[in-house]
């Protein structure tokens, strides 16, 4: 398995249960919505999958390397696209990946065609000299999501990537990253607004830290529009 594998990931904060059995994988190439409603677990997963957290129960395997004994390689092999923008304002888009390259032990002209490639994957090359601030959000995004791409990782985590963004921008990102996946990348992209998923997407549905259901939308929708049966099964839980 060369993409990420989650094996029966369990986290708790005190007494209250986060995720409880989790397991999942998502293979090169795939695109896999992880819905949830808010408090599902979505962000407690992405905070385990990147060491934020530490879980005694379960395993978390990317690229085959296992986080807990090979943490250096695991994380190595992936990108992350937090919720919180985190951009120094008052760069330039390529000052901003500059950094980011540097600490992945990426300087010089090795850098430089990272940087570029990266941009150009996004549609964000022509804005490389521009300073972040006068970006709009959607464009912020996308270079979040190109800097995400430097190091070459073989897993993109995205943690509600299109919060706050206009229509417009929300497609042209989902669109985006559904490109990253078919050029053969493994992707995870948590979210709570199902028209971003296409028909052939991978879902796990993440309820109250739970896995209710996992295959593609097509399947997961049996018929009816997906989010239809998402609704039906969220609510079915809190009944
Ligand atoms: N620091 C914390 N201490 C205690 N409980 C927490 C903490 N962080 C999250 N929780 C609880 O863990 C559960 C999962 O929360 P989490 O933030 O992972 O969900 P989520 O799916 O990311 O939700 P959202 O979409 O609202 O961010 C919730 O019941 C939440 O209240």
């Amino acid at each position: 398995m060369t993409g990420l594998q989650i094996d029966g990931l369990g986290f708790r904060y005190g007494p209250r249960v986060a995720l409880e059995d989790v397991s999942f994988a998502v293979a090169p190439g795939q695109f896999c919505a992880l819905l949830g409603p808010n408090g599902a677990g979505k962000s407690t997963l992405f905070a385990l999958l990147t060491r934020l957290m530490v879980s005694r129960q379960g395993r978390i395997r990317v690229a085959g390397f296992d986080l807990a004994q090979a943490p250096r390689a695991a994380l190595a092999r992936i990108g992350v696209v937090f919720q919180q923008p985190t951009l120094d304002l008052d760069l330039t888009v390529r000052r901003n990946l500059r950094y980011f390259a540097g600490l992945h032990g990426l300087s010089g002209r090795a850098a430089a065609m990272a940087i570029d490639a990266a941009l150009d994957r996004l549609g964000m090359l022509e804005r490389a000299g521009e300073t972040v601030r006068v970006l709009n959000g959607g464009h912020r995004r996308r270079m979040e999501i190109a800097r995400a791409l430097i190091h070459a990782p073989a897993v993109l985590l995205l943690d509600e990537p299109t919060v706050g963004l206009d229509a417009a921008s929300r497609r042209a990102i989902t669109a985006h990253v559904h490109d990253l996946a078919a050029g053969g990348m493994a992707v995870l992209w948590a979210t709570h607004l199902v028209d971003e998923i296409g028909p052939a997407d991978q879902v796990v549905v993440l309820h109250r830290g739970r896995v209710l259901a996992q295959g593609t939308a097509a399947a997961i929708a049996a018929g009816q529009p997906l989010a239809d049966a998402f609704m039906a099964m969220t609510a079915g839980e809190d009944a």
